[in-house]
């Protein structure tokens, strides 16, 4: 599912990454530093890779071989961070429908009511941000990156930044968006205990 053959360079930092996986779910551990997030935003066209092919689920998003390079809007990719990064003067639904702009309202393969009843948010849909706890802000941030009707989803240690309670509330609604939306998913994290809950295969980056 992911092929993935890039150079990339930050600053100082320079390095080769190659990943050939068919698995759907997809783990990147690693160091600190090691360049994880580097190649989610390459995946998502926020880094653009000095050479290289980048192709997840049969989509070519970037190959500079042969000049192509999707504008980020158009990789359709969800992202969610170790922050939610909600909007903070917009309550939970209105959070959830900023994913839900243009074209892709028409048809939407994941409509409102399906991702508010995948991630049990329906009682939390007339409140404002600051009143959600850290595991409920990490679920709106994943409807609203789903009500973007992705193709793909990244996800830069989601869980990094809630306690060990939060945590175990929130892996069982990543395992249901896994298992339940049947996308292709890039996860980060080093944490190996939460990768083996969560994804069908490991990559290092060391
Ligand atoms: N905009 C930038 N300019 C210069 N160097 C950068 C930039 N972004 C990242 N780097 C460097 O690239 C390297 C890889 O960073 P990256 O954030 O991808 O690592 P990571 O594996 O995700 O780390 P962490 O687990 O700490 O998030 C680091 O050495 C970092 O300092």
């Amino acid at each position: 599912m992911l092929h993935l053959s890039i150079d990339l360079q930050r600053g100082d930092f320079q390095r080769q990454v190659r990943i050939e996986d068919d698995a759907r779910v997809v783990a990147l551990v690693g160091a600190s530093g090691a360049g994880k997030t580097t190649v989610l935003n390459a995946i998502a066209g926020l880094v653009r890779p000095r050479a290289g092919r980048i192709e997840i689920d049969g989509r070519v998003l970037f190959d500079s071989e042969h000049g192509i390079d999707l504008p980020a809007h158009r990789r359709r990719i969800g992202y969610v961070f170790q922050d939610a990064r909600l909007f903070p003067h917009l309550d939970v639904r209105h959070n959830l429908l900023y994913g839900l702009r243009g074209e892709r309202k028409l048809q939407p393969r994941f409509a409102l009511d399906t991702i508010v009843e995948l991630l049990g948010i329906d009682k939390l849909l007339s409140r404002r941000t600051h009143a959600l706890s850290g595991g409920e802000a990490q679920r709106i941030a994943l409807g609203r990156a789903l009500l973007s009707q992705p193709q793909i989803l990244l996800l830069d240690e989601p869980l990094s930044m809630l306690d060990q309670a939060r945590r175990e509330e929130l892996i069982p609604y990543l395992q249901r968006v896994r298992d339940e939306t049947a996308l292709p998913m890039v996860y980060v994290s080093h944490v190996p205990a939460e990768v083996r809950r969560l994804t069908d295969a490991v990559h290092v980056l060391d």
